[in-house]
């Protein structure tokens, strides 16, 4: 039988993003390492529920009610929103949802709490049942929360048990109870595990009764979680909290070359209108003629400009006396009159007096000058528009214009225009930096020429710094961390970087250390320890402040694919989230699966794959890489697109050919 857990943090300031929760991931730890070992005849769920709702007690009671009704939730502990303040619902939104109160719940919870402080009176906690469904309040801190699990642990194993009637342990309980009281009673007012007889409770496993799940030394190997106590979050909450913690960085005034491939912070306008000559045409009776179609288009065409006084319509068609040139980067002298007509390059500047331009191929040369430098005379062969082909002032951009506005990325054309505008200094938001280091024993520089004694060459390290220098990023090798100078090679990574990248390290292994030292040597904030994807598994991102300034850290797994897949997935969204992109995130395309997938996992799958768009075809076909197995970067190499399979249920197993899918553009 299986037990589902949810964890429900009520809080405003969480919810808001004011705060961080540290109250809710802390339960979610405890409930995955302390719950499997005790639950005898129910297999703990590890994809623990955990959510965050404001304090209003229409959103608790729905939660609540979904995760009881539809979500088949066994129990859900809820912390915050128990005291005195006038957001404090919790209470009465609970006593809403639920159909037998548990008062005695809450009264153990009391009693072993005002033996740490009498403020524990303040806590008007509720505890009770709604059909399947064992919900408690808990206390909205960190420490609260924890000590009052801990004093309901040693009855909530029974409580379930009883609960969702796993007939033969409520027996084998009983049975117990019923036995002589030093063999088996429940120690009273304690959640120790031996009675006073030294006899063994037997809701209670003494190898886990040693305290709730804290910070182990990572050095201690037996006291390692033989569980990862990490809860598993989905990627979009994943995506969520890291996006959260990604604050942008301040601004600097950059000169427009180095600004390339940066966010702008502020609005650029344009100082002047483009073109800025010729003077608009208001010279409605003028005609002037030229024997270029494009002014705007054709840099090195010549062209005539021809000019009548009619008054209403234009001169037309005829022959015309050709009185001067205008060239590109001058300003023509003359002034048209009746009857003439002046050459004109594409970009040159309209005389006073012209409103019309013919191309020169509309032309016919009548009489030139002896030597043949000069036009004298041509013919207009066809009658012009008047206007066209010509740009007013101001028709590219007008002046005042915003032609840049914050958010922008500063790319090719952006470049352009800053140097169409004259404005060659901009207003910036500044890079994160970011350090890179590979973890392990087993690791060499790549020009190690001899491998043997169980070495490999480190790939990740360069791989990881080439994809976030191909994004602009300024980038620190930070080297090799083998695990003597972890420690201080992460200090020195502190020292430098923004944003610290580690790969390896983050599993179960004996040598994966990169949790226990985060949390007992720097202190960090782990906020999640396991994603539910493949690959990337034990992906682990955490904060800290290191020499007063906040650090972002991304401990990445070892599997060359992994670390790559989640340095996309995760790492890249939170560096252009820091350096001012309003949209952090890759695109999703849909696209059609070329050929079968058999065997889904039962993680959701980050497939590489190659993108084809055939004629005929509404959607790219993407083409899976080979092996997608995690330890074989040949898979990612040419990759487009990052194909985002479903997680195998019962019912879904395989997907076919030609399912449409979503894909992350790499
Ligand atoms: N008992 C369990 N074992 C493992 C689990 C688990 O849940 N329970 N998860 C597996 C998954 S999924 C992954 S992914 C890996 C991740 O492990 P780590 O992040 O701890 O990485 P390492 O153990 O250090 O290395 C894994 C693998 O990658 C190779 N590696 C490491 N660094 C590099 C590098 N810089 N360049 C090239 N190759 C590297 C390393 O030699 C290992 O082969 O854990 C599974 N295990
Ligand atoms: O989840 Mo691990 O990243 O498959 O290889
Ligand atoms: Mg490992």
């Amino acid at each position: 039988m299986k037990l589902r857990v949810g964890v429900l943090t009520v809080s405003d300031s969480c919810y808001n993003g004011q705060a961080t929760d540290t109250s809710g991931p802390n339960l979610v730890q405890l409930v995955l390492s302390e719950f499997p070992q005790r639950l005898k005849g129910l297999t703990l769920d590890e994809d623990i529920v955990y959510t965050i709702v404001p304090d209003d007690s229409t959103l608790i009671q729905n939660k609540l009610l979904q995760w009881c009704i539809h979500d088949d939730v066994n129990l859900i502990l809820t912390t915050g929103g128990t005291g005195f303040s006038a957001r404090d619902v919790t209470p009465e939104a609970t006593k809403m949802v639920i159909e037998k109160e548990a008062p005695s719940l809450s009264s153990l919870m009391l009693l072993k709490s005002l033996e740490v402080t009498p403020l524990a009176a303040l806590s008007r906690a509720v505890c009770g049942v709604r059909c399947k469904t064992l919900i408690v309040n808990l206390p909205g801190s960190k420490k609260g929360s924890e000590e009052c699990f801990t004093f309901l642990l040693p009855v909530l194993p029974h409580a379930l048990h009883v609960l969702l009637d796993a007939k033969s342990q409520v027996k084998s309980t009983h049975q117990a109870l019923q036995a002589p009281a030093s063999s088996a009673s429940l120690p009273p007012n304690s959640s120790v595990t031996q009675t006073t007889q030294g006899h063994v409770c037997p809701l209670h496993s003494p190898a886990i009764d040693s305290g709730v799940a804290k910070n182990i030394d990572p050095d201690l190997v037996a006291k390692r979680h033989r569980h990862s106590p990490w809860p598993m979050l989905a990627v979009e909450q994943a995506v969520s909290i890291i996006l959260d913690q990604s604050e942008v960085c301040d601004s600097e005034l950059l000169s427009y070359k180095a600004a390339r491939g940066r966010i702008l912070s502020q609005s650029v306008f344009a100082p002047e209108p483009l073109p800025l000559f010729p003077p608009p045409l208001k010279m409605d009776t003028l005609l002037l003629l030229s024997y270029t179609v494009s002014i705007l288009w054709l840099a090195q065409e010549l062209v005539l400009t021809c000019h009548t006084l009619k008054s209403d319509t234009s001169d037309g068609a005829g022959v015309r006396k050709v009185v001067d040139s205008s060239i590109a980067g001058d300003l023509p002298s003359h002034r048209l009159s009746s009857g003439e007509c002046m050459r004109i390059n594409t970009g040159a500047a309209l005389p006073d007096g012209a409103d019309s331009v013919v191309q020169v191929e509309d032309t016919k040369l009548i009489k030139s000058s002896e030597d043949g430098k000069v036009e004298l005379q041509v013919e207009i062969l066809k009658a012009p528009r008047k206007g066209l082909d010509i740009r007013p002032v101001g028709s590219d951009i007008a002046e005042g214009q915003q032609v840049l506005s914050p958010g922008m990325k500063v790319k090719a054309a952006e470049v352009g225009i800053l140097a169409t505008a004259g404005v060659t200094t901009v207003h910036c938001y500044r890079l994160p930096k970011v350090g890179v280091m590979s973890t392990g024993n087993e690791l060499l520089e790549p020009e190690a020429s001899r491998l043997g004694d169980g070495k490999i060459r480190d790939s990740n390290r360069v791989t990881l710094i080439t994809l976030l220098e191909e994004h602009g990023l300024p980038v620190e090798d930070l080297g090799i961390a083998r695990t003597k100078d972890l420690r201080q090679l992460l200090r020195k990574a502190f020292t430098g970087s923004d944003v610290i990248v580690t790969s390896g390290g983050v599993s179960m292994g004996e040598k994966d250390l990169i949790k226990g030292v985060l949390q007992t040597d720097f202190n960090a904030n782990i906020h999640f320890g396991r994603v539910f994807m493949k690959p990337g598994k034990p992906t682990t991102f955490a904060t800290l402040v290191y020499e007063g300034k906040k650090k972002l850290f991304f401990g990445l797994p070892g599997n060359p694919v992994s670390a790559t897949v989640t340095c996309n997935l995760f790492v890249l969204p939170a560096l252009r989230a820091m350096s001012g992109d309003p949209k952090p995130m890759p695109d999703l395309w849909k696209v059609k699966l070329s050929s079968d997938i058999k065997n889904l996992d039962p993680r959701p799958e980050y497939q590489r794959a190659l993108l084809s768009w055939k004629e005929g075809d509404h959607l790219p076909s993407a083409t899976i890489t080979g092996s997608q197995i995690s330890s074989r970067l040949l898979s990612v190499c040419s990759a487009q697109a990052l194909v985002i399979l479903p997680p195998r249920t019962e019912k879904v197993t395989i997907v076919t050919a030609g399912t449409v899918i979503d894909a992350m553009l790499l």
